[in-house]
């Protein structure tokens, strides 16, 4: 591979902001200075534009059964829109089966992915139960897979909803282990009680998705596993926090010095419980779990992550056409298949309604979108940053052109875009993962399978480019 050099842009981290330029050379950050000048290398002009670290998106559901159907975007399409929108690691949900080895799901999600995705990825694991065989297998699969951290659902009542007994098991093998333990926090027994009485009373219409799922709901619940959490002296995460009520409990739980994190989601930012209201079963696009909240909310998640009681976005993709698959659900809410298609604007939404209208910093928003999942998530200092040694994850991003998001232009696999006709400030024009483009100028030049499995570091440990993987 030839070296590159990025000249005239603007470096920013989650802590600095300055100008130099990189040189890039088999496929990691070689060096960052002024004025560097290597025969033969390839430059890369960027001036005027940011010159960010790939974003991570730690929350994906590529390809993934659900709700009677598979979720439309696959490891290639999802990848192709996850780069389009500036990310260069996604780190996938693998699904389990209660009963039964977990080897074969996470070789599922190999074959998947494998000659696929177009950039880095890694998987987190479902635990369904926690029992001798599960415990017996775990050990190994950190060591093996580098798979360091687990997701358990506190909801989908009879599908993939685990008890406490396994979360709390779940917490305390991940302490003695190494790993941070995901949250999908909503109360599914009450949500379960709420929807069958809606039922009865013959409410069917996509906003009765959102009314089953009270805000009280998920906060029960975050509080509940951030309690577990405090207990089995473990760590947490808690995925797609929607509303006021589920953030105020980890910022609780953050002040009595438990290790809990929150992650929120571009949708929860940007739009809200009315747009499930939309005539004509178009509601059913904006059908996801936990449910887009009253509009109130928006400014309560933007004041969380500006003062760090969230920490990371996740885009939680997991996109079904309109026609096809949310239609499963005409006549009963409870069949539309939950989920979204968000991988490719995740960045640009944060970037244009958080930085541009002053709610976050541009550090922060490097933070949210990319360095603190890495960190989080066992890939720091190894992705998430821009320094010597890092892999050259790199996105060139021009903050001051403006686009209409639309699904006539956007690269995912689905016929809608959630967030369609909302214009944004900012964009990515060129996008690097290890060193290679894989957007250039806005059009894919990428390679079908150049993406690696990403093998991650345990909780609290670092991974670099040029040691172990993953250790005791
Ligand atoms: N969020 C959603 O509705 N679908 C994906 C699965 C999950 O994250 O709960
Ligand atoms: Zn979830
Ligand atoms: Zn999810």
């Amino acid at each position: 591979m030839g070296k590159k050099i990025i000249k005239n842009g603007t470096i920013v981290t989650a802590s600095d902001t300055y100008q130099a330029d990189v040189l890039i050379e088999d496929e990691i950050i070689a060096m960052i200075g002024k004025n560097i000048a290597i025969d033969g290398a390839e430059v890369v002009d960027a001036s005027g534009l940011y010159v960010f670290p790939g974003g991570i998106d730690p929350h994906t559901h590529l390809e993934m059964p659900f709700g009677g159907t598979v979720s439309k975007d696959d490891f290639e399409t999802g990848t192709m829109a996850a780069a389009f929108g500036g990310t260069t690691t996604v780190i996938d949900f693998c699904i389990t089966r209660k009963g039964e080895t977990l080897r074969n799901p996470i070789a599922e999600w190999h074959a998947k992915s494998k000659d696929k995705a177009v950039i880095d990825y890694s998987f987190h694991l479902m635990i369904g139960e926690m029992n001798e065989d599960v415990m017996s297998e775990l050990p190994s699969i950190l060591s093996d897979e580098g798979i360091t951290s687990f997701k358990v659902f506190m909801a989908y009542k009879n599908v993939f909803q685990a008890d406490d007994g396994t979360l709390f098991q779940t917490l305390k093998t991940a302490k003695d282990l190494g790993a941070l333990v995901m949250v999908h926090a909503e109360n599914g027994d009450v949500i379960d009680h709420l929807v069958n009485e809606a039922l009865a009373l013959g409410y069917t219409d996509p906003i009765y998705h959102a009314l089953t799922r009270p805000p009280e709901a998920e906060g029960e619940a975050t509080e509940r596993a951030a309690t577990l959490t405090g207990l089995a002296e473990s760590q947490l995460y808690v995925v797609h926090v929607s509303c006021e009520d589920a953030m105020l409990k980890i910022k609780a739980a953050r002040e009595k010095g438990y290790d809990v994190w929150g992650e929120t989601c571009p949708q929860y930012l940007v739009l809200d419980q009315t747009d499930l209201e939309k005539p004509n079963f178009e509601g059913a696009k904006y059908v996801w779990s936990p449910p887009l909240r009253e509009k109130w909310n928006q400014e309560k998640l933007w004041n969380a992550l500006k003062n760090g009681y969230l920490q990371t976005i996740g885009s939680d993709q997991c996109s079904f056409d309109f026609v096809g698959q949310k239609d499963l659900g005409k006549g009963d809410f409870t069949k539309i298949p939950n989920g979204g298609p968000m991988i490719e604007d995740r960045f640009s939404i944060l970037f244009s309604e958080g930085v541009k209208k002053g709610r976050i910093t541009l550090n922060q928003f490097v933070d949210i979108t990319s360095t603190r999942s890495a960190k989080l998530f066992g890939l720091y200092p190894k992705k998430g940053t821009i320094s010597v040694g890092a892999d050259a994850d790199i996105v060139l991003f021009d903050p001051n052109v403006e686009r209409t998001i639309s699904a006539e232009t956007h690269h995912m696999a689905v016929d809608y875009n959630a967030f369609e006709g909302m214009k944004v400030t900012g964009e990515p024009i060129t996008v690097l993962s290890r060193g290679e483009y894989v957007i250039k100028e806005k059009q894919f030049v990428g390679t079908l399978g150049a993406g690696n499995y990403i093998k991650r570091a345990r909780y609290g440990k670092t991974l670099q480019n040029d040691s172990d993987i993953v250790t005791v």
